[in-house]
């Protein structure tokens, strides 16, 4: 690249890694990247804490508080009944706006009506994993936007079938969007590794990794 012409905001280097998927590093700036893992830590504050859910008994080494609907496996509630039963937080505006940049960044049709209604927030210490799952507990198949704070991961990347090959791997950055929508909506995916110590300076994250993703349930009430 000519360092004389550098990218523009907007059309920064994005990757499509599978067709619906789009991958772009850098899309949040510093100060945006610290004002988010401050609401985040807002978030845990409560009514619902940070907790790991439970999946057929096992607890997930991720650590979720969620806006809007609370997402327990395999379905979503307002309140939080498998924590303490209060309602979770709204879903805020701003969200959704940042949302629809995000559309609008990768590329995706009908950016301006996105309606995401619920946000899962993650935090993942040093040896959190996530497994390979498919986002299927929403009736809507609106894309999912993901950012991610912190240190940087290995994004495993699969196909609609299965668990397994073909994936891609990913590495995760501070402030880096991923979107998948369309064909890739319901591909497999999960976090192989965080990548401790690599948090730039003013993200707003010491140690671990904060990644957010916002959906659309297709739930009413
Ligand atoms: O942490 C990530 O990058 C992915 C999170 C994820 O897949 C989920 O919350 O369902
Ligand atoms: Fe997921």
């Amino acid at each position: 690249m000519n360092a004389l012409f550098p990218p523009m905001s907007g059309e920064r280097d994005r990757k499509t890694v599978a067709p619906g998927a789009v991958h772009v590093p850098n899309w949040l700036t510093l100060e945006q990247q610290s004002w988010l893992a401050d609401r985040f830590r807002e978030w845990t504050r409560g009514p619902v804490p940070l907790r790991a859910a439970k999946v057929r008994g096992h607890e997930m080494s991720v650590r979720t508080v969620c806006l809007g609907w609370h997402w327990q496996p395999y379905k979503y509630t307002r309140d939080a009944t498998d924590v303490n039963g209060a309602r979770v937080l709204p879903f805020p505006d701003w969200m959704t706006r940042l949302g629809r940049g995000a559309l609008r960044a990768t590329g995706h049709a009908a950016a301006d009506s996105y309606v995401p209604d619920t946000a899962l927030a993650n935090y993942y210490d040093e040896a959190a994993r996530l497994g390979m799952h498919q986002d299927k507990d929403e009736i809507s198949r609106a894309p999912v936007v993901s950012l991610s704070i912190g240190d940087s991961c290995t994004f495993r990347f699969g196909n609609t079938e299965n668990r397994g090959k073909p994936y891609t791997d990913v590495c995760l950055g501070s402030g880096d969007l991923f979107v998948f929508g369309g064909p890739a909506r319901l591909a497999y995916h999960g976090v192989t590794r965080v990548h401790p110590g690599t948090a730039p300076e003013g993200c707003g994250v010491d140690s671990g990794r904060i990644n957010i993703t916002m959906r659309t349930t297709g739930l009413e009430g």
